[in-house]
């Protein structure tokens, strides 16, 4: 975290960050048999993950329990008020072909990538960086465009709020038909997709014998419409449960399943030149796509601007976590230019169309929040805290974003023993022995671990340097311990995001492993510990 926080936070510079981290032994062990190619493409997609921590990155990756009743998902939450037309620029992704044999390599090991079907090239692909962690949503607020031949960036098509979930449209029938067990909060407040109500008033026996023919589920109680930001806290029950609606019997468990298994059809707009035509051939192309055998799914007139890629995301679906490796990176066709590249493995040209991007901080003045742990009424409130009776565990909210602490294990990941006990450690260590309460909720304190700030706020600061005073006599150190900083790492990674991608396991094995040294009881034992060969990416991405 340390290279991280000097490089990127502070210093805006990922690229120096990169060359750190390959300069850590545990990486330098994994890239000793790699080449030069793979070498770089392994860092450029290192680096896509580290935009995610630059000042004006203006997104977060965060867990959500909308999409799933049994496990925490991931989400993206905007840090910064978005505008409509706006691209955001550091939040990437990449589509990496894959060769027969690495496909069937991943369907041996089982695990659970954003697997596609990419018309275009004809081939199963991984959809891999931040990007992948996208979440649907039928009015989503942003759409896929393309950067390059393989990269990702999205841009802004309605208005979105600091701390709103950033999503887009995977397609019409991506959760089965009319995306009928669609979740988002679209359909939630629209009474569709999975929160399509039945009539409400009592079946006559003709109603009931008719949903009996038509397979009818039984009516879903719905909860008022609620935003990301209400939804990961109150959602700390079976919503089922929390609605009072019948719990999930077998049959519906079992057709659930059976939908989920249907093919998934993904549009990503590969669109250079955007238009509405576009979009409603897109629309007509996901629907004539369903159930149609995957090679006979491409019109050639839309290839030339479209990708259509079908998903299974369940294909792969992880069991434990099997250590194997593919050579997917050999797959992967490298742009003519990363093909020309000699030398180092980063160097500053890459970073030149970047840099002007990223030098411009003037961005930071549109976070909606400028609230830092030094600002006046943050003191004021942990003033209050610690020398008042500590409240009622329902009375306390976060002192970053003021929602209620409640329920904050559940918050946190999906395993309740390991993630109490992490977050325990996590908020403070002798929580177990004290009636500490925590101060902020998971992501918040997740946030401030990381920037030293209240959430949403990543105003840049300077490292003070020994003998050198700060030019700016506001900032402050940060007051984190590595330990905090480690472990807050992993809750963040390896418990929140769920289904972290190849490389996301590669990137932060070095985290956890640092974790594992500073958590007491080997708490860390189930972390994944093999790395995974698969992610070396095709493109530069030139923002
Ligand atoms: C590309 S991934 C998005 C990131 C994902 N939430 C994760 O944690 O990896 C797509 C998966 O997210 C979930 N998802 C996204 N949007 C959804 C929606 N509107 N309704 C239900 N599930 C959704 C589904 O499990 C889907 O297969």
């Amino acid at each position: 975290m340390d290279i991280i926080k000097r490089n990127v936070l502070e210093n805006s510079r990922p690229t120096d960050a990169v060359n750190e981290i390959l300069e850590i032994d545990y990486f330098k062990h994994y890239l000793a048999l790699k080449n030069p190619k793979q070498i770089q493409e392994f860092a450029q997609h290192m680096k896509r993950y580290l935009y995610m921590y630059m000042p004006n990155a203006g997104y977060e990756v965060a867990d959500t329990k909308r999409y799933s009743e049994r496990k925490l998902e991931a989400c993206l939450i905007a840090t910064k008020n978005w505008h409509v037309g706006d691209e955001i620029k550091l939040l990437t992704g990449v589509i990496a072909t894959l060769d027969p044999k690495d496909d069937a390599e991943l369907k041996k090991g089982n695990r659970d990538f954003s697997v596609m079907w990419s018309s275009r090239k004809k081939c199963t692909c991984l959809f891999l960086g931040p990007a992948r962690f996208a979440n649907h949503d039928c009015n989503s607020n942003c759409r896929f465009i393309a950067h390059g031949l393989n990269s990702i960036i999205f841009k802004v098509v309605k208005e979105i709020k600091c701390g709103d979930e950033i999503t887009v449209f995977y397609g019409q029938h991506y959760f089965g038909e009319n995306n009928c067990e669609c979740k988002c909060v679209t359909c939630e407040k629209r009474n569709t997709g999975y929160y399509t109500l039945s009539s409400t008033s009592p079946p006559t026996i003709a109603t009931k014998e008719s949903a009996v023919k038509t397979n009818t589920r039984p009516t879903r109680k719905r909860k008022p419409p609620a935003s990301h930001e209400d939804y990961i806290q109150t959602t700390h029950k079976n919503r089922r449960s929390k609605c009072s609606a019948p719990p999930i019997s077998d049959e519906e468990e079992e057709a659930e399943g059976r939908v989920k298994k249907k093919l998934k059809v993904m549009s990503i707009d590969f669109i250079c030149n955007e238009n509405n035509k576009k979009e409603t051939e897109r629309r007509k192309s996901d629907s004539a796509l369903l159930g149609l055998p995957q090679d006979t799914i491409v019109n050639s007139n839309q290839l030339q601007k479209e990708l259509t890629i079908v998903v299974q995301p369940d294909l792969y679906q992880s069991q434990g976590s099997p250590s194997y490796s593919t050579n997917a990176d050999s797959a992967i066709s490298l742009s003519p230019e990363a093909d020309n590249k000699e030398g180092g493995i980063l160097d500053d040209e890459d970073m030149d169309v970047l840099d002007q991007f990223l030098d411009d901080l003037s961005d930071l003045s549109s976070v909606s929040s400028n609230m830092s742990l030094f600002d006046e009424p943050v003191l004021k409130k942990q003033k209050n805290h610690s020398c008042t009776k500590p409240k009622k565990e329902k009375d306390l909210t976060c002192i970053a974003c003021l929602r209620p602490l409640q329920n904050i294990p559940e918050q946190v990941g999906p395993d309740a023993n390991l993630t109490h006990e992490l977050a325990t450690w996590t908020w403070s260590p002798s929580a177990v022995f004290t009636d500490w309460r925590p101060k902020r909720c998971p992501r918040c304190e997740r946030h401030f671990t990381i920037f030293g700030q209240e959430w949403p706020t990543r105003r840049e600061k300077k490292m003070v340097k020994k003998g050198r005073k700060s030019k700016n006599k506001k900032s402050a150190p940060m007051k984190t311990t590595a330990t905090e900083t480690a472990v807050t790492e992993v809750v963040a990674t390896d418990t929140t995001v769920t289904n972290a991608t190849v490389t996301d396991a590669a990137v932060t094995n070095a985290v956890i492993n640092t974790a594992a040294d500073l958590l007491p009881n080997n708490q860390l034992n189930d972390a994944p510990s093999e790395l995974v060969t698969s992610s070396l990416l095709s493109e530069d991405i030139k923002l």
